[in-house]
Formats: structure tokens, C-alpha cells, sequence
């Protein structure tokens, strides 16, 4: 019988990680508190497989396959019977803690929770269930159907078992994969965010325009993208989100986030996701 994966929260993340999840033959349930957002993934989804078969990379046959395997939902419910859950909601720990715990009472005790936060203390969150053991990190990329790696993450009482069974996962979707400790943004956003981070200070310093600080990156550093446009494509609240974690874990000022960032968070200046960011998009 195919294995149903649950993926929870249908934002940038969830959709992504549903769309790989089908393609790799998984039978598939995403589920979101917001209608709108489900809604939204459902057209995310369709525009990204119908582009593939434009470029035919893919067949319209396979492409409604894989679309046909996945069941957009606002039941909970409809999660019990997963062999995986994947969390991808808000970037928030009670957020997350609530959810778990509640997800802990409806699924099958077999079920496997996996949780995609950003930096997150992966046994901080575990602590709201009982699983402990079946509770692991797989940190996915932006976006996910192109970006080949994920950080896999054990917390303090997670099985070996539950560790080969996030590696299979993560092999059957067609990932790469490294192995992080439990530690404040794991290993690439420990590295990035800051590099982010100082993009916006030197920015609200004045010292060089948003095109040319991007620029800059582009042709003098090689980075496929400028800092503030990456910026823009993770959406700036859970930017600001991620930085808190490595400076509230660490109290290191040198984490503090830009009050640029605040501000624009403040203003409903979300970046792509919300139409404005550093820049205009649609
Ligand atoms: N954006 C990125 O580039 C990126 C990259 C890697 C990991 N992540 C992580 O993935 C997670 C999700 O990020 P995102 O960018 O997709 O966020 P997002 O804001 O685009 O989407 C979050 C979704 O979660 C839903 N949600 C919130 N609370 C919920 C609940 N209790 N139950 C069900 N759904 C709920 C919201 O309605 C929304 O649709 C975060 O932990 C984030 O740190 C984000």
C-alpha cells in the first residue's frame, strides 16, 4: 500500500515539500488552518508541473498523476494515518509546540513527526510530545522542488530508527542530505542569515542602493542571487523570525536583527509572498 505523507502548513515551504513528496510516488495530505493558503498551494503546485511539462520534462499523464495524489485539507484528522508528518508552519515555537502536541493525541503511535523549522531547538519542540523517539529535524531549501539539499537533525532522544527512516525519506524525494547537530539555525542558515542580515544594515546605513548591494553579491561574490532579493523569496517575517533564534540563543549582539527588518515586518512588508518586500513583485 502507498505511504501517506502528512505535510502540515501550505505556505512557500509546504507546498514545495507536498509537490516532492507526490512526485516521489507518495500518496499525500497537506493541511493548513488558512483556506487561502491551501488554495494557493494547490495553484503553486499545478504552475510549477504544468511549466515542467511545457519544458517536457514532464508528461501531462504523470503530471496529473502526481497531482492527483495529493488532498489539500482544513481537518486535522485527515493526518492520523501518515507514516511521516512534515511540519511547516509559522516559524514560531508555541506555534509549533501546540500542533505537535495535538498531533501527538490524533496520529497512529507508529507515525513519524518531522519538523522543518529553521533553527528551532529540534529537542525543545519534541518536548511537547511523547514520541520523543519518533521526533527529527528534516530541514528542506527554498524552493523546494529545485534545491538539492536538506539538514537533517536528531534531537536528544530521537532513535536511530526514526534517523533511518528521515534518510530513506529524504532519498525516495530525491535529496541530498547533511547531518547537523542540534544547534541555532544548523549549519547553512548559521552561515547565511547573518550574510542577510548585514546586506539590510548596509542598507539602512546608506552606504549603497538595494540594486547595487544585490549586484555587488551578483557579480563580486558569484551568489545566484542578490541578499536582499533572497530576502524577499524566504519572506522578511520569518527572516526575522530565524534571526531572533540565533541571537536569543546565543546573546550574541553581533546577531541582533536590523531594526530595518522590524520595521518592514511591522508594515506588512513581507517581500514576495505579500506582493512588497525590498521590492515590488506581480
Ligand atoms: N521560507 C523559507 O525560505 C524557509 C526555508 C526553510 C525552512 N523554512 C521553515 O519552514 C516553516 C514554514 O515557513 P514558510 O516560509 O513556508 O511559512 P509561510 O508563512 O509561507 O507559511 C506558513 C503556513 O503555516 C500555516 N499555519 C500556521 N499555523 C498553523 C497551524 N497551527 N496549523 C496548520 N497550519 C498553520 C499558515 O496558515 C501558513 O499557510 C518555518 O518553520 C520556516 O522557518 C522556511
Amino acid at each position: 500500500m502507498t505511504q501517506l505523507i502528512g505535510i502540515v502548513g501550505s505556505g512557500i515551504m509546504g507546498n514545495g515539500i507536498a509537490q516532492v513528496a507526490a512526485t516521489a510516488g507518495y500518496e499525500v495530505v497537506i493541511y493548513d488552518i488558512n483556506n487561502k493558503s491551501l488554495k494557493n498551494a494547490e495553484e503553486t503546485v499545478d504552475r510549477y508541473l504544468t511549466k515542467d511539462v511545457q519544458k517536457e520534462r514532464l508528461s501531462i499523464e504523470v503530471k496529473n498523476d502526481i497531482v492527483n495524489r495529493i488532498t489539500y485539507t482544513t481537518e486535522i484528522n485527515q493526518l492520523a494515518n501518515a507514516y511521516f508528518i512534515i511540519e511547516a508552519v509559522t516559524e514560531k515555537m508555541e506555534v509549533k509546540e501546540k500542533l505537535f502536541s495535538e498531533l501527538d493525541k490524533i496520529c497512529n503511535p507508529d507515525t513519524y513527526f518531522a519538523t522543518n523549522t529553521s533553527g528551532i531547538s529540534i529537542t525543545g519542540i519534541a518536548g511537547a510530545i511523547d514520541r520523543l523517539d519518533k521526533f527529527i529535524g528534516i530541514h528542506f531549501f527554498n524552493p523546494v522542488p529545485v534545491m538539492e539539499l536538506v539538514e537533517i537533525t536528531k534531537g536528544h532522544c530521537t532513535s536511530d530508527n526514526t534517523v533511518e527512516a528521515a534518510k530513506k525519506l529524504v532519498a525516495d524525494f530525491n535529496k541530498d542530505s547533511i547531518f547537523v547537530e542540534d544547534s541555532p539555525l544548523f549549519v547553512v542558515n548559521r552561515i547565511l542569515v547573518p550574510m542577510l542580515s548585514e546586506a539590510i544594515f548596509v542598507l539602512s546605513e546608506g552606504i549603497a542602493s538595494k540594486e547595487d548591494i544585490d549586484k555587488g553579491m551578483l557579480l563580486g561574490a558569484k551568489h545566484p542571487i542578490g541578499p536582499l532579493r533572497l530576502a524577499d523569496v524566504i519572506g522578511l517575517d520569518t527572516l526575522l523570525l530565524v534571526q531572533e533564534t540565533l541571537y536569543f540563543e546565543t546573546m550574541d549582539s553581533k546577531y541582533r536583527p536590523p531594526s530595518l527588518l522590524r520595521k518592514m515586518v511591522r508594515a506588512g512588508l513581507l517581500g514576495r509572498k505579500s506582493g512588497e518586500g525590498f521590492y515590488k513583485y506581480g
